[in-house]
């Protein structure tokens, strides 16, 4: 019965999703949702498009906090489902509709029943970008039910149901955004030799860029360089203007994403030069690395093996999480939690298994009876 719940609400979200800081009608239906639950021991209060919900424990000495993140990305759908998205080029692709369908049932259980400690269930907008974590951190309304200690999952399609991966210390890299704009002189197709064409100073500046990893970050530090947009120019006969190209810096450490930086920056200027052009870059929105406080991951691995699941201790990926913020400022930590899906995350046709949808409530709501106790 709850099972079917949870796949309900879950296909329900999946067809609605929202770009960060649009979270409109995700933010509505979240509302609605929690207005049906036993008030009695529930407050609520929205900021911006999240939604934060307070539960009065029975006897507290502290508050958990559990932080599901609820936008959408800018892809369009090829899963083929028939409850896929009705919004055009938007998707739940890195599985905020599974993170906020959890969230709601641990929620639903533990206002009928509550625990000993308060909880504050935090639904973040924009983690995929602008970055939703800061802002929300530093807003009035999460000071006033500020958490002792907080936690989250994300899905793992790599791992199988039943699987609920984490570790000690770092769990997701640094990132930070990259926007770079290629301004020069454009033309006439035929009359390249009076131009500056900013489509071949682009091109450029990505092949010579791959060199940063390979041949300036030192061969032992984790660093990825990826450009994941390029665009420009008006037509296939018209010498560019404008080059636009859009990607990601990820690092373990704040001092190799310096140096990729300080690179880029070089070879942007000794671009200019060779191609007669202006470049501006724009670093965008970077996120803090995700850092699990070591001390809740032996009893966190403890709760999962007695809720009937199996614990995993992975290796640290280069994803990125601006959830980081939040456990720089207050101990928890994050776990991965197996959903089985052929497609990865970012992906067009994500289809994690909706069978973890129940072994992440009942992971989540073990976590918050059980973590402070
Ligand atoms: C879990 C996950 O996939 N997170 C995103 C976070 C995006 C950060 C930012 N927009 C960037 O691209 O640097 C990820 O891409 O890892």
């Amino acid at each position: 019965m709850e099972q079917e719940r949870l796949v309900q609400i879950r296909r329900d979200l999946h067809k609605i999703p929202e770009l960060g800081f649009q979270e409109k009608k995700t933010q509505a239906f979240l509302l609605q949702f929690i207005q049906e639950l036993p008030q009695h021991s529930l407050h609520v209060k929205t900021w911006e498009t999240g939604v934060l919900v307070f539960i009065d424990g029975t006897n507290p000495t502290q508050t958990i906090g559990y932080r599901a993140d609820i936008d959408g990305l800018p892809i369009t759908e090829e899963t083929g489902y028939d409850f896929a998205s009705v919004h055009e080029g938007r998707m739940h692709a890195c599985g905020h509709d599974f993170h906020m369908t959890i969230a709601l049932g641990a929620l639903q259980r533990l206002a009928e029943d509550p625990p000993v400690q308060n909880v504050l269930f935090v639904f973040q907008p924009a983690e995929e970008g602008p970055g939703g974590a800061l802002p929300m951190l530093q807003s009035e309304e999460f000071i006033a039910w500020k958490p002792d200690t907080i936690f989250a999952l994300h899905v793992a399609p790599e791992q199988p149901v039943g699987a609920v991966a984490a570790r000690e210390g770092l769990l997701f890299a640094n990132t930070s955004e990259l926007f770079i704009d290629f301004k020069g002189k454009g033309g006439h197709a035929a009359y390249p030799h009076l131009t500056h064409d900013m489509v071949v100073a682009a091109s450029h500046f990505i092949v010579q860029a791959q060199s940063i990893v390979s041949r300036n970050v030192p061969p032992l530090e984790p660093a990825v360089l990826t450009v994941g947009k390029i665009s420009g120019g008006f037509v296939q006969n018209v010498i560019a203007e404008h080059a636009r190209i859009e990607g990601t810096l990820r690092s373990f450490t704040g001092d190799t994403m310096e140096l990729m930086k300080n690179r880029i920056e070089k070879l942007a200027s000794g671009m200019q030069e060779s191609h007669e052009c202006e470049i501006s870059i724009d670093y965008g929105s970077n996120y803090y690395g995700v850092y699990n406080t070591p001390a809740f991951i032996p009893p966190f691995e403890q709760i999962v093996k007695d809720t009937g699941y199996s614990y995993v201790n992975c290796d640290p990926a280069m994803t990125g999480e601006d959830f980081g913020y939040m456990l720089k400022d207050i101990p928890g930590f994050m776990f991965w939690l197996g959903v089985d899906s052929p497609s990865g995350l970012h992906t067009s046709r994500l289809q994690p298994k909706e069978e973890a949808l129940v072994v992440g409530v009942d992971v989540v709501e073990a976590t918050i009876r059980n973590l402070l106790d």
